[in-house]
Parts: C-alpha cells; sequence; structure tokens
C-alpha cells in the first residue's frame, strides 16, 4: 500500500467508537480497504495504524492504491467485517444476514484469526437470518476452525453489531437462535449488554463428559486425573462444555492461586482429556469472597483467552453447586470483570458486560 505525504498525528489510545456516521464512512470506502496481513485501516483518506500497545497513528493520505486488493474485490475473494471484543475475547463479525451459509469456511476462518498470518481473533462470528421465529442466528467458529455452540462474550458483540447495522440506538433487545437453543441479549441504556443465556445443563452425557454422575446424573467436585494429578472438578454445559475446577485434591494446589498456573501446559490436557469427548473448555478459580471469584480460562479451539462469557456462567453454578458461593458474583476475567447471576425463580443464567467495536476492515480470503 502507498502512502503519500503522509503526516502523524496521535491520538487518544481507545478505539474508535463505531458511530453511525463512521459505519457510513467506512462502508462507502471498502475500496481503500487493506490487506489481510496488515493492521492498518482506512477511514475517507486517513489511515488508522493501530499498534500492539493500542496507540493509534492516523497517517492521512493522499493516495492509496492496493491494486491486487481491487483486483480480488472484483472476483469477489474480499470479506467485510467489524472486529469486537468482550474484555479481550475478540471477534470478527460478518454481516451475514443475506444467507444462511456462513460466508468463508472454516479453514478461511483459521487462517483469519491468525494473529500473525491474519486479522487476529479468538473466532469469526455470522449474523445470519433468523429461524423458527427468532431474530437472528448466531454461528461462530473458533480460531482452530471448529464451530461452538455458544459463546457468551461473542453474543455481546453480536448484539451490539446488530444495532450498528440495523441503525438501532439505545435500549434493544433480540432473540438469537445459536447451537445452544434460544439466547435473548439486551443492549442497557449505558451500553453494556445484559444476556439471558438460559438454563445450565448438568447431566454428564449432555455437557458431555464421561465422568461418571456422582449427585444424581451431575458430575459435581470430581475427581478428574490429569497428568497424573487429582483435580476436584464439576462440570457444566452453558450449549458448550465446560470443566470448572477450584484446585487440586490435596497437595499445595488445592487452593488454586490462579496466577500461578501454568496455563498453556495444562489447559490442552484438560482439553483434550478422554473423559471429555467434544473437548471441552476449562476455567480455573480463585474464590476471593462469596460474591469474588477469579478465573483464568483455556478454551476449547482457542486456547488462553482473556474472557470467557460462558465459562464464567459455568463456574458461577459450579461454585454454587459445591457451596463456595452465592448465586450473584462478579468474577474477574484475565480482561476486566462480568457480572452473572444463576436466578433461583427461572434457573436462568444472566450475564452483563461490555462489548466493544475496535475497527472496520476488509481481508482478502
Ligand atoms: N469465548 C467464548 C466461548 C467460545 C467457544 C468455546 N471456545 C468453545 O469451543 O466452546 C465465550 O465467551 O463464551
Amino acid at each position: 500500500m502507498e502512502i503519500a505525504a503522509a503526516s502523524t498525528v496521535s491520538v487518544a489510545p481507545q478505539p474508535p467508537r463505531l458511530t453511525n456516521a463512521f459505519s457510513r464512512k467506512l462502508s462507502s470506502v471498502s475500496s481503500l480497504s487493506f490487506g489481510s496481513v496488515e493492521r492498518k485501516y482506512c477511514l475517507g483518506n486517513a489511515k488508522l495504524r493501530v499498534s500492539a500497545s493500542s496507540s493509534v497513528d492516523v497517517v492521512t493520505a493522499e493516495k492509496i492504491s492496493p491494486a491486487s486488493f481491487l483486483d480480488k474485490r472484483e472476483t469477489g475473494g474480499v470479506l467485510h467485517f467489524v472486529k469486537y471484543h468482550g474484555l479481550g475475547n475478540d471477534f470478527i463479525l460478518v454481516d451475514n444476514r443475506d444467507s444462511s451459509e456462513p460466508k468463508i469456511t472454516q479453514e478461511q476462518a483459521a487462517k483469519l484469526c491468525d494473529r500473525n498470518f491474519g486479522v487476529g481473533a479468538d473466532g469469526v462470528i455470522f449474523a445470519m437470518p433468523g429461524v423458527n421465529g427468532t431474530d437472528y442466528t448466531m454461528r461462530i467458529f473458533n480460531s482452530d476452525g471448529s464451530e461452538p455452540e455458544m459463546c457468551g462474550n461473542g453474543v455481546r458483540c453480536f448484539a451490539r453489531f446488530i444495532a450498528e447495522i440495523e441503525n438501532l440506538q439505545g435500549k434493544n433487545s433480540f432473540t438469537i437462535h445459536t447451537g445452544a437453543g434460544l439466547i435473548v441479549p439486551e443492549i442497557q441504556d449505558d451500553g453494556q449488554v445484559k444476556v439471558d443465556m438460559g438454563i445450565p445443563v448438568l447431566k454428564a452425557q449432555d455437557v458431555p463428559t464421561k465422568l461418571p454422575g456422582n449427585k444424581g446424573e451431575a458430575v459435581i467436585q470430581a475427581e478428574l486425573v490429569v497428568d497424573g494429578v487429582s483435580w476436584n472438578v464439576t462440570c457444566v454445559s452453558m450449549g458448550n462444555p465446560h470443566c470448572v475446577t477450584f484446585g487440586t485434591k490435596g497437595g499445595p494446589n488445592q487452593k488454586l492461586k490462579v496466577d500461578d498456573l501454568n496455563l498453556p501446559e495444562i489447559g490442552p490436557k484438560f482439553e483434550h482429556h478422554e473423559m471429555f469427548p467434544a473437548r471441552t473448555n476449562t476455567e480455573f478459580v480463585e474464590v476471593l469472597s462469596r460474591s469474588h471469584l477469579k478465573m483464568r480460562v483455556w478454551e476449547r479451539g482457542a486456547g488462553a483467552t482473556l474472557a470467557c462469557g460462558t465459562g464464567a456462567c459455568a463456574l458461577v453454578v459450579a461454585a454454587v453447586l459445591e457451596g463456595r458461593a452465592n448465586r450473584k458474583c462478579t468474577v474477574d476475567l484475565p480482561g476486566g470483570p462480568l457480572e452473572i447471576e444463576w436466578k433461583q425463580e427461572d434457573n436462568h443464567i444472566y450475564m452483563t458486560g461490555p462489548a466493544e467495536a475496535v475497527f472496520y476492515g476488509s481481508a482478502l480470503v
């Protein structure tokens, strides 16, 4: 990409807010976009360069002529997207409202999610037509290309994305069909998104786990041997499978200090454990008080992420079932806090947290 007569101005390190004016402007300059490996974003004839430290430079440019990009655009090899994150759990959002087939394949999604050779994300999310009377369908591919049933942080991003592309202001609620069934996010006046995440599933074979039920059909505070070490685990499905642990059975790790964990080493051993036929997400949890928990997560198909919404819900269910916490908790994730409530009245879990747009882009696929 060429830049002529460039002058650099530093601006605040926050991502640009996704206003409708910004949205219209960006969609009108799609021909001035960028390739999949460059983290450079265009607004009119200004180019935004976002560095790893989140500082943003605005570089004015008289001429940007990505010829190969334009060629590809003609032959349809370009995907337009908006990048969002929920507490650092980041996603490439694709407007797929015109089709019930995802615009890209699972292999292409994995390439786009690559943080060195692609855009970089924990997953790709498609906003699709609703089914069975729902407003929309959400599908997601993990960064390894696999397709999970649900994504909690993703659904908050999805709600904000829908509001943006449908030009909706203020409080709004949607019914969303997902692999986990009906999910209902509601955008609040302050921009946070509260999501009815439905009822947690505890029956072992539905989680799924091969661990035998020890409280009826549920697996609660059961023993799981990982690499010769016995862990206490509770298995919960929020549509997708979760294995929640507060520590090992005896020994120095009995009560976890989650900051001390070697997550890249231990995480995959849980994910691929033979007791989890569909693999599993794993939450390692430290109890700070009965209403304040701290977690680190190893996600199925995405590895260590900064946040996991379904995981935060699952761990509050596990903490309640193990008698460690109240039904309403703040959960500290590496990317920030989520408010989780498992309501007695309807047995549903409610998650409240932020979702932010980071940038618009177009990628060669
Ligand atoms: N980060 C998500 C969960 C995404 C899916 C997960 N990796 C899986 O395979 O189940 C969340 O916020 O819930």
